[in-house]
């Protein structure tokens, strides 16, 4: 039996981040040198999720790197809503802070909409309050969601800035990445369906798509029979999966040895999406601290 070579193109988003990190130190270097402002970045963390405190972590150190300053708040597990608030306001308040991201999901007792409902749009680093989703929707300059901006970022790469005649399938509709992708990829004239768990026939749907952007959150679901050949794979999937040796691993939302073999570009997990979220939360801070500073931005950060 011969095992299917994989041909498609692999997408490094490790790489591609590393390069975009460079710029942004460049940008910020600059900022400081020429009008004194250092970006800064806040994040909040509430309650000790093993797995949230690794990327809190690596955020702190790459805001760090990118010479930006990064401030860290971690509150107890049973932190009260009110005080939750009365952080966000204070954050809101200070000059020193352009960017400020709440870590989700929140324990269940607080309120996620108030919280981010509570943070300045214009520091709204994670693109999630409402003034920035209706920005986005309706083409005004918004703060875009890091991941779909990663992810756009990586296609225009690919693709260039016009999709035009091209099918565009998201499996996934959070508001996190599912919807801000759609509207993304609708801005770059790509013909856009966002399908989910109660799409019918989602093998048929996926099988259409030019671009396929796979933001379900099940390990490994879409397989590379579900995927028209020399598509552009882009899974945004990050699920820890243990092994029968008892190992654990990250896999993607799409399995990825079968679906190489058949796309035309496939970004991995690890390596993937996953760095380019990060990487594009530096790049928001450092546009809104140039909005708030009324300073030109730096161009290709935003769509
Ligand atoms: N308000 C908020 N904004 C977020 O952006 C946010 C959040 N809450 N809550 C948690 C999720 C998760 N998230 C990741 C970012 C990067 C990697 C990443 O860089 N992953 C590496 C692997 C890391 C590893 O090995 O564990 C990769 O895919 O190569 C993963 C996950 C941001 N999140």
């Amino acid at each position: 039996m011969t095992v299917p070579e994989p041909q498609a193109r692999r997408l490094d988003g490790k790489a591609f981040a590393a390069a975009l990190r460079a710029r942004v130190a460049g940008h910020v270097a600059r900022l400081k040198d020429d009008h004194g402002v250092t970006p800064g970045l806040a994040v909040v963390l509430v309650g000790e999720d093993p797995a949230s405190e690794v990327y809190v972590r690596n955020k702190g150190r790459q805001t760090t790197e990118a010479g930006m300053a990064s401030f860290s708040h971690r509150l107890a597990a049973d932190t009260t809503q009110a005080e939750l608030l009365d952080l966000v306001a204070r954050l809101n308040a200070d000059p020193a802070v352009h960017g400020i991201l709440v870590q989700l999901p929140l324990p269940a007792h607080l309120d996620a909409d108030a919280v981010i409902g509570a943070i300045a749009p214009e520091k709204d680093v994670d693109g999630f309050h409402v003034l920035n989703v209706g920005r986005l929707a309706t083409g005004q300059a918004a703060l875009v969601p890091c991941t779909p901006l990663g992810c756009l970022m990586m296609l225009d790469d690919l693709h260039g800035p016009d999709l035009s005649g091209k099918t565009a399938v998201v499996v996934g509709r959070s508001n996190i990445v599912g919807k801000p992708m759609a509207q993304l990829l609708l801005r770059r004239n790509a013909t856009v369906t966002v399908a989910h768990s109660r799409t019918a026939d989602l093998a048929a749907v996926c099988r259409g798509a030019d671009i396929l952007v796979a933001a379900v959150g099940r390990p490994e679901m879409i397989p590379g029979a579900w995927i028209k050949p020399g598509a552009t794979v882009i899974d945004v999937g990050i699920n820890r999966v243990q092994l029968a040796d008892g190992r654990s691993v990250l896999r993607g939302d799409v399995d990825f040895a079968s679906a190489a073999a058949v796309a035309g570009a496939i970004t991995p997990v690890p390596g993937g999406v996953g760095p380019m979220t990060i990487a594009c939360l530096l790049a928001n801070t450092l546009t809104a601290a140039c909005r708030l500073h009324d300073l030109p931005e730096p161009e290709g950060l935003t769509p």
